[in-house]
């Protein structure tokens, strides 16, 4: 069984009157990589603090590696854990490798000195770190991001068991922020880390497990899979979120969307309902514009394989499917009727229409009453994306003698839906 490296149990923290843990229990397994998550102020600092005794709960415990932290002498404390702080400035005069050389002082007696064996490991923790060309430099007189390297440094040179970092990348550039973090991953198993993220993505990537908190409290914990959902993303920070799987990583990754505003409704006081035809990515800029504004949007018939059908299914669109590479299907067609019965209006997008997809225009055909939107964006003729030999040119001029409109970009087209919405096209 894994052992446990650090072990929280109820901790409670407050300043002044104001509960900043609340009963706050994890347990870091030896040898993970944990992420701290959540809005600011909701206590990520404070939980990295109280772990390294910087700060004393008023109640609640904290077991590292197996002891009670208040066992430990400071000293001691020292070589388990490294901390990291978020705050980077630091004490004024002393050059980079003083700085990391500090690191060396829990393994050092009262009046020794330094031998070869700690600059030994001083030089290491600044080769992994890209700071052996800062070694003279002042603390004072180098870069956030600098300054973050040679903390780490000195957290390094400690050859601590478990390291905490606060919001280690803050200051970094995107690069400096995967060499950092990939120096931390390679750090495991011999080293624990405990690390507050801001960025989600960063820590779905580089991390084991992922802790989140909202007010003062851990809500979720589990693999980024498990905890980064659109569900937990929106409770706790309030923005609604796209996750999907990073095609090249397989970890989760999450991209932000606008919350829909107030949904637009028809005089009558039900919302707006729209119906997307698209393909092959036409159709992801005007289901996301459109849900964004409130409308009620639905999708397909696409393909399973179909990136629009993706972005339906991020978007949370209800998209009739099909198989990929399948005709569309009776039971799909039906699903799509019913979705047609109940729409308010329908946009086709600019997708290639073939054999596989006719039949969503055919379909049309059926519900002339509909009001339909043709967006022509890339100008092109509709001819241009023709594979059906005629077919889907005939349809569209039929569409349009029942009235469908063309219309130029995506703002045209929330224009026309806008009036929709008053009555006033209806
Ligand atoms: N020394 C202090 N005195 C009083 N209140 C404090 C102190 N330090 C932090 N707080 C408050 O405690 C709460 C938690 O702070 P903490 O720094 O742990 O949050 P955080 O989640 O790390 O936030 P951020 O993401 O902004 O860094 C906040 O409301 C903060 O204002």
């Amino acid at each position: 069984m894994t052992a446990e490296m650090i072990r929280a149990e109820d901790l409670d923290v407050r300043y002044g009157d104001v509960r900043v843990l609340d009963a706050v229990s994890l347990a870091v397994n030896e040898g993970t990589f944990i992420g701290i998550l959540g809005p600011n102020g909701c206590g990520k600092t404070t939980l990295i603090r109280a772990i390294s005794r910087v700060i004393d709960p008023a109640a609640g415990a904290v077991y590292v590696d197996g002891r009670d932290v208040g066992e430990y002498s400071p000293r001691e404390l020292a070589t388990r854990l490294g901390a990291v702080p978020q705050e980077t400035a630091v004490s004024f005069g002393f050059t980079v490798e003083e700085i990391v050389q500090m690191g060396r002082h829990p393994y050092l007696g009262r009046l020794s000195s330094m031998k070869e064996a700690d600059y030994a490991v001083c030089r290491e923790a600044m080769d992994l770190t890209s700071t052996t060309h800062l070694a003279d430099r002042l603390i004072t007189e180098i870069s956030g991001g600098e300054r973050q390297r040679v903390l780490i440094a000195r957290a390094l040179a400690q050859q601590p068991k478990a390291m905490l970092l606060d919001e280690p990348t803050s200051h970094l550039d995107i690069n400096h922020q995967i060499e950092v973090l990939s120096i931390i991953r390679g750090l495991t198993p011999a080293v624990t880390v405990v690390a507050v993220f801001h960025d989600l993505n960063l820590a779905a990537y580089f991390c084991d497990r992922v802790i989140l908190m909202e007010k003062a409290k851990i809500v979720a914990v589990g693999t980024p899979e498990e905890v980064l959902t659109d569900a937990n993303i929106r409770q706790v920070f309030g923005v609604p979120m796209m996750v999907r799987t990073h095609p090249l990583t397989g970890r989760p990754y999450l991209v932000p969307r606008y919350e829909p505003a107030a949904s637009p409704t028809l005089s009558g006081g039900t919302p707006v309902c729209v119906h997307v035809v698209c393909g092959g990515g036409t159709g992801a800029e005007t289901m996301y514009a459109l849900s964004s504004q409130g409308y009620q949007v639905t999708a397909g018939v696409l393909s399973a394989n179909d990136s629009d059908c993706t972005t339906a299914e991020g978007l949370g669109i209800p998209v009739v499917k099909e198989s990929p590479f399948a005709p569309i299907s009776e039971g799909s067609l039906a699903e799509y009727t019913a979705l047609l019965k109940e729409t308010d209006a329908v946009v086709i997008t600019e997708m290639p229409i073939g054999a596989g997809n006719i039949a969503n225009l055919r379909a049309l055909e059926q519900f002339p009453a509909l009001k339909v939107f043709v967006l022509a964006r890339d100008g092109a003729p509709l001819s241009s994306r023709d594979y059906t030999g005629g077919e889907a040119t005939a349809l569209f001029s039929s569409l349009c003698r029942n009235g469908a409109v063309a219309v130029r970009d995506i703002p045209a087209l929330v224009a026309h839906l806008a009036s929709l919405r008053s009555g006033t096209e209806r």
